[in-house]
């Protein structure tokens, strides 16, 4: 199963922030996407999720050409981003069987995938009882990240699934990609949180100056696990030059 992207690019009035992107995702790959604030990572998944339309790009799902609506992945595609906050006027319980009934899941399905969720992921008695607007950052990430797998999608998209999740959440939600990863699915995640991204992330793209600065296995990006990932991430990014040395202090 191969995602491909072709040539994408992206700009906001005249400024570049993609320059013909090509890239292949394939069934088995943990994406660990990287770069600096405003390298463009959000700009990327926007434009793969079709948030925002590309200034042009070709999309391929399973070797065929996705036009048009790009129906085919949407349909397996799971997303966590703050760009698509849950609908704030709904329950936790509303909200998931919102995204339930729109991804069609019979009522047996959605209970028992529903209550598996929230059960691993919340403590608070009476959470999914609470309107969305009465949630605290990390419950709408949580809450998120349940209605986003809720059909088992096949391509899971997550920004800054860690930001504003406690250390317990993050742990969960850690053994919870672990355990998702599969031959057949993709999972690609957006984090500035490298010692977590190193946990799950088998494959490193690194987003710098319009282009793919680093594509590669973590392994490599971490030469062997000789250096950790933010230190990885330094020496591609921050040029010796750039790099001050304080010596004043
Ligand atoms: N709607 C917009 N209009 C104009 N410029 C935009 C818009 N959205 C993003 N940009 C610009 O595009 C560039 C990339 O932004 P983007 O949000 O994709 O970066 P990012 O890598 O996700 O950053 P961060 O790590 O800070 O979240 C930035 O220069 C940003 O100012």
């Amino acid at each position: 199963m191969e995602l491909v992207i072709k040539e994408l690019r992206k700009s906001y009035s005249g400024k570049t922030v993609l320059d013909a992107l090509n890239l292949t995702f394939r069934g088995g790959d943990v994406i660990g996407l990287l770069g600096k604030n405003g390298s463009g990572k959000t700009t990327f998944l926007n434009c793969l999720i079709d948030l925002i339309a590309p200034d042009s790009g070709e999309f391929y799902f399973k070797g065929e050409e996705l036009t048009g609506d790009r129906l085919p992945l949407k349909r397996v595609l799971g997303i966590v981003s703050d760009v698509i906050p849950p609908v704030p006027e709904f329950t936790g319980a509303d909200y998931l069987r919102f995204m339930g009934l729109i991804h069609k899941l019979d009522d047996a399905t959605f209970q028992k995938r529903s209550t598996d969720l929230t059960n691993f992921f919340f403590d608070e008695p009476g959470v999914l009882k609470k309107k969305i607007s009465q949630y605290s950052t990390g419950m709408i990430k949580k809450i998120s990240f349940c209605a986003a797998i809720l059909h088992i999608p096949s391509v899971v998209i997550l920004d800054e699934p860690f930001a504003g999740l406690d250390p317990i959440a993050v742990r969960q939600l850690i053994s919870f990609l672990q355990t998702y990863r599969r031959a057949d699915r993709i999972i690609l995640v957006a984090s500035h949180d490298l010692s977590y991204l190193e946990e799950i992330a088998t494959r490193i793209l690194v987003l710098d100056e319009t282009q793919i600065k680093f594509d590669g296995k973590l392994a490599d990006f971490t030469e062997q696990g000789t250096k950790v990932i933010s230190e990885a991430l330094f020496e591609i990014l921050v040029p010796k030059t750039k790099q001050t040395t304080f010596d004043w202090l």
